[in-house]
């Protein structure tokens, strides 16, 4: 079985973070491992408080995996503060670690700082030793400077990200009022994956979601394109199968959940 690990913060709802990770990573079938870099106390109305782990308690995860494991694919996401990213960077370069994306985790959907404003430098860095970068629109405006309206600024955005080393950049366009097509640039090629915006309130966890299924399939041996193609097509159907939790904005209902509740569909992994 593949090995993938997530290293990111948990979400105690379980919609979003290394929750969403570890689901995903499941109904794909490899086996998930993680790093916490922070515990935030959130629910489906909100993110209430956070609680930054050391860098010292980051570093001591990442050798106690490094060292006994082999991990075929590493999933980056909430990061938090300067000091974390620069562990991570030295350790994942220490121990070449293969297949990394990076989801490049800002704001929550309810509008909570996940990562410190003077970490942006820091998470540059980061994305430079990256096989993939996932940003959505918002995200990619403050990667670049840029102002993103329509497709055509997203493939400006990638190829002003492209600059900062990382080999791939999909810029989600899940932020858009009518249209969920995403932009892929790889190997100077663009490929814009279309899709139809689903009418839910329900979409807490989607980009988490996304970049642990990339992990999970370049893991499996898939390529770039292969991998974020397959993942559209999971985080298209989480998103169908998501459900009302709580008094706010509800989780993606991975393929697995749905298999669980009697579908016998889950998609193609
Ligand atoms: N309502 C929707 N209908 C269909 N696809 C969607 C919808 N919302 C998001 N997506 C898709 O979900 C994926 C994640 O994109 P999104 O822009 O939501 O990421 P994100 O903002 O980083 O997510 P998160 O805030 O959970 O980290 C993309 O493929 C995007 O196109
Ligand atoms: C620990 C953690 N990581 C990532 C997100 C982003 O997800 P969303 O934008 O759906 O709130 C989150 N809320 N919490």
């Amino acid at each position: 079985m593949k090995k993938v690990l997530t290293i990111a913060g948990s979400d105690s709802c379980g919609g979003a973070g290394i929750q969403a990770d570890i689901k995903t990573m499941d109904a794909l079938g490899v086996y998930g491992m993680s790093v916490i870099c922070a515990v935030t106390a959130q629910n489906t109305m909100g993110v209430e408080d956070v609680q930054d782990m050391t860098p010292d308690i980051v570093r001591a995860q990442i050798d106690a995996i490094f060292t006994d494991i082999e991990v075929d694919a590493v999933k980056i996401g909430m990061v938090s503060s300067p000091e974390i990213i620069r562990v991570i960077k030295e350790r994942l370069i220490f121990y070449k670690a293969k297949k990394i994306v990076v989801d490049p985790v800002m704001v929550s959907k309810s509008g909570y700082h996940l990562l410190k404003k003077k970490a942006i430098d820091e998470l540059k860095g980061l994305i430079s030793i990256a096989d993939i970068v996932t940003p959505n629109i918002p995200e990619a405006e403050v990667l670049t400077g840029l102002n993103i309206i329509t497709e055509e600024d997203m493939k400006n955005a990638a190829k002003n990200i492209i600059k900062m080393g990382v080999k791939s950049v999909l810029i989600k366009g899940g932020h858009r009022c009518n249209d969920a097509t995403d932009i892929l640039l790889y190997k100077e090629n663009f490929l814009v994956i279309p899709g139809k915006k689903i009418d839910t309130e329900n979409t807490h966890g989607t980009g988490c979601t996304l970049s642990s299924s990339i992990a999970s399939q370049l893991a499996k041996g898939f390529s770039i394109k292969e991998s974020v193609i397959l993942s559209k097509k999971y985080i298209t159907k989480a998103i169908e199968n998501s459900f009302a939790l709580g008094k706010g904005v509800g989780p993606v209902g991975h393929l697995i959940d749905l298999y669980k509740r009697g579908g016998t569909d889950y998609g193609e992994n």
